[in-house]
């Protein structure tokens, strides 16, 4: 299976998972239930969650018993976007094609939504009963550090501290990258190496894959950002320099930041030698990746 019908495919389980997740009968609470939904459902390229399954799939294992860990995952995402988009972080009015949330429910709702969903996703880690408790203690501990304050929430924190800050330097940018996004990569692939019984050769393999599929992502959406379409993308683009954001691509020209994108992909690449042929659609989602801005 090529790589668009294999995305196509796991999108449409997620999709299709993830609009069941979330309904109440308490009238009282419909608001906030539509605000979640409104996010979580408008749009997404799920490649989080499309991320963990494959890489559960290329450790030998069905991944369909694991969809509602992989749905977990695309719910702390959407929370992360929410907040991200609020006014008192990057104000943004589109998102995945749609009115941001605050923009239709309001601040107060939209900052509710992102709780809601943040901690939506551990009630549904915690009640996965088909998976050994080991596991699932395992796997919320790890989510629960990539996400909180030493993870996402920190990256972020960095990140609006340094807005307006182009000295931050090259090590300023890895720490902020690998702390805000490349760690929810990287916590896909952590839980898809736990539910896969990963060997410890096949988890050094996968946390360098991990590394550099992050930074191939971070640093493309980077560019994204410059050249991208912001209707293709759904979301503004030329946020950053408005803001004064150093990106790669604000920091770097952008032949520099293709090419450091293009040596990140090899090196995602490469790092999954040990799994053969096993690897294909994994090498696949980097190259993917690439395209998108060449
Ligand atoms: C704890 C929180 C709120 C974390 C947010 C992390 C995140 C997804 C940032 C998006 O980065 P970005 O602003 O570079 O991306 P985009 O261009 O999509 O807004
Ligand atoms: C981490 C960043 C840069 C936010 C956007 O992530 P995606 O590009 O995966 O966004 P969706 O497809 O989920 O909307």
């Amino acid at each position: 299976m090529m790589l668009q019908e294999y995305m196509e495919e796991q999108k449409k389980h997620i999709d299709a998972r993830l609009k069941e997740l979330l309904c109440t009968d308490v009238k009282a609470f419909e608001t906030l239930y539509e605000s979640m939904n409104y996010s979580l459902n408008g749009g997404g390229k799920r490649i989080r969650p499309i991320l963990m399954l494959a890489v559960i799939e290329m450790l030998g294992k069905n991944p369909r018993p694991y969809l509602d860990m992989a749905c977990a995952l695309e719910c702390v995402h959407t929370y992360s976007l929410i907040h991200d988009d609020l006014p008192a972080m990057d104000n943004d009015d589109y998102r995945r094609g749609n009115l941001t949330n605050h923009k239709v429910y309001g601040e107060g709702m939209a900052i509710l939504a992102g709780d809601g969903l943040l901690t939506y996703a551990f009630e549904l880690m915690a009640s996965q009963k088909q998976i050994e408790s080991s596991k699932i203690a395992a796997i919320i501990s790890t989510f629960a550090q990539a996400a909180g304050p030493a993870g996402m929430v920190g990256g972020q924190a960095f990140d609006l501290e340094s807005e307006g800050n182009m000295e931050i330097g090259i090590d300023g940018l890895k720490l902020l990258h690998k702390a805000k996004t490349g760690v929810i990569f990287k916590t896909a692939i952590d839980i898809a190496a736990i539910l896969g019984d990963a060997t410890q050769e096949e988890r050094n393999a996968l946390d360098d894959y991990a590394l550099y599929m992050g930074l191939t992502f971070q640093i493309t959406d980077d560019i994204l950002d410059v050249v991208g379409d912001s209707h293709v993308l759904g979301k503004p683009v030329g946020s950053d320099e408005k803001n004064k954001k150093a990106t790669y691509a604000t920091i770097f020209s952008l032949e520099e930041a293709r090419r450091l994108a293009r040596q990140a992909a090899e090196s995602a690449s490469t790092s999954l030698k040990p799994f053969g042929d096993r690897a294909r659609i994994l090498k696949e989602l980097v190259e993917y990746m690439l395209v998108r801005v060449n």
